[in-house]
């Protein structure tokens, strides 16, 4: 059993942003923020104003609104999306911030974010890129390469390393960057390193983004960094904040469809239950093939029990012995179904997985945590959980081990949500989807 304590950081006093960005629907600019100034690039027309950041400080959303930023090249070009015909009708322009952005899942996502595929082709959207200093370098090169792609829906690009800054105004944020489990890294040392960034990026996403933000975080061990982001978020929604295991949904689904020998658009209201790790419970009880339950279709309980589950937990792992590195694509697939699951209305009796707070849930799974649940959407960003779902003896009791695993996790992180000493009694070292 591993076993540590951590205490509470101390809140440090930290740089508001002296540069925000512009939000106008008329600039096409690459913006560079946060970054040591360069002489030939980046000038700062704002000094920085140093002030406190503690956990909901109202005063932070006084903060001053000066803008500066640098344009350079083609984007330094203004144009009035207003007086051109084919952009006249498009819809106000979106602020989408993406961590980690110069990682590989963003690799993928951004360029399915900027084509329209996500939002639409009518919805101008502005990127805001978070990366790190490690990262500056190879973030300017993502911008790039969004340069050379011509989106037309793609009105504003801008990179940096200050979340405070970044999430400005931000509607959307898409939390990806996140520290891999290293060799020989305990589970509990995983959880306090991803859960200061996520404490961070919450305190940050409470002082300047949208109040209405709708936050999905990818970045492992997903649940619990979702967790800890809406507790330093405590003047938004504790709703608008999701942990993806919509991959979860789409590999069980790929799983059955191939046992049934059906294709996949045939396979429904698969839920992901718990945890984004291999306590995970994909549910077979509830889930429908062609309309019908799925065990009317596959006869076989043993292959259900054990296999079908094992596969979908360990997904992750299988694919990383094949491919030498984790699942990307798939997951920025992912990413892009759950943000159209949230902004489209479910198809009428299907339903969604994503990892939620539990705070009022109709199962009684234990409140205060981040667990994946069936959702329904009517497309306008928010969701209800289902409320007709059966469960029975095998179900409950995998979903009562990956609750247990996710309280454990918030035992291990009280110093980052506000709940005093944190002690890891993790049950056993648990894993990823992705470790094997
Ligand atoms: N929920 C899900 O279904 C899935 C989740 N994941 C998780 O998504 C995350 C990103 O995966 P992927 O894009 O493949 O990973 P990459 O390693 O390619 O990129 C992740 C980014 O995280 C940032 N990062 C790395 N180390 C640190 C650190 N010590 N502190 C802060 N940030 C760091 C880096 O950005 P920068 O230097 O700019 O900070 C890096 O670009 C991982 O946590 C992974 O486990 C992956 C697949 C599925
Ligand atoms: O474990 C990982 O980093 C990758 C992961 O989450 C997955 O493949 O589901």
């Amino acid at each position: 059993m591993a076993t540590a304590q951590f205490a509470p950081s101390p809140t440090q006093p930290r740089l508001l942003p002296s540069q925000q960005l512009s939000n106008t629907t008329r600039a096409r600019s690459l913006r560079l923020l946060s970054r040591p100034p360069r002489p030939a690039r980046v000038r700062c027309s704002v000094a920085p104003e140093q002030v406190e950041a503690p956990v909901a400080n109202p005063q932070q959303e006084k903060a001053p609104k000066n803008r500066a930023s640098e344009c350079y090249g083609v984007f330094c070009l203004t144009y009035d999306l207003e007086a051109e015909e084919k952009t006249r009708s498009w819809k106000k322009l979106i602020n989408i911030v993406v961590s980690g952005a110069a990682g590989m899942i963003s690799n993928h996502l951004l360029f399915k974010l900027a084509s329209g595929e996500v939002f639409g082709q009518d919805q101008p959207l502005a990127l805001k890129l978070l990366g790190s200093e490690r990262s500056i370098q190879a973030l300017e090169g993502v911008a790039m390469e969004l340069e050379d792609s011509l989106y037309p829906l793609l009105r504003e690009v801008s990179i940096g390393i200050d979340p405070y800054e970044v999430f400005q105004d931000a509607e959307w944020a898409l939390l990806i960057g996140a520290k891999p489990r290293g060799p020989g890294m305990e589970r509990a040392g995983l959880l306090d390193i991803n859960g200061q960034i996520y404490a961070e990026q919450g305190k940050a996403l409470n002082a300047v983004a949208s109040r209405n933000v709708k936050v999905i975080v990818v970045g492992n061990p997903c649940n619990t960094n979702a967790l800890i982001c809406l507790k330093n978020a405590p003047n938004i929604p504790p709703k608008n904040f999701h942990a993806l295991t919509r991959l979860d949904e789409n590999r069980a689904k790929c799983q059955l469809a191939l046992k049934a020998g059906v294709f996949y658009d045939k396979v429904s209201n698969v839920t992901i239950w718990g945890n984004h790790s291999t306590t995970q419970v994909p549910d077979f009880l509830n889930a429908k093939i062609n309309g019908l339950p799925v065990k009317d279709v596959i006869k076989d309980t043993k292959w259900l029990e054990h296999e079908f589950t094992e596969k979908v937990q360990k997904r992750g792992g299988a694919l990383i012995q094949k491919w030498g590195r984790s699942s990307a694509a798939s997951t920025s697939v992912s990413i892009v179904d759950a943000i159209r699951s949230l902004v489209t209305p479910t198809p009428e009796g299907d339903w969604f997985s994503s990892g939620v707070y539990t705070n009022g849930n109709p199962y009684g799974i234990a409140e205060d945590i981040v667990f994946s649940m069936p959702c329904r959407s009517k497309g306008d960003g928010d969701y209800e959980l289902v409320k007709d779902v059966i469960f029975d003896d095998f179900l409950w009791e995998r979903i009562k081990k990956t609750e247990a695993e996710l309280l454990a996790e918030k035992r291990c992180v009280a110093h980052l949500t506000g709940e005093g000493i944190a002690f890891c009694d993790l049950p056993e070292d648990t894993m990823l989807p992705g470790e094997m």
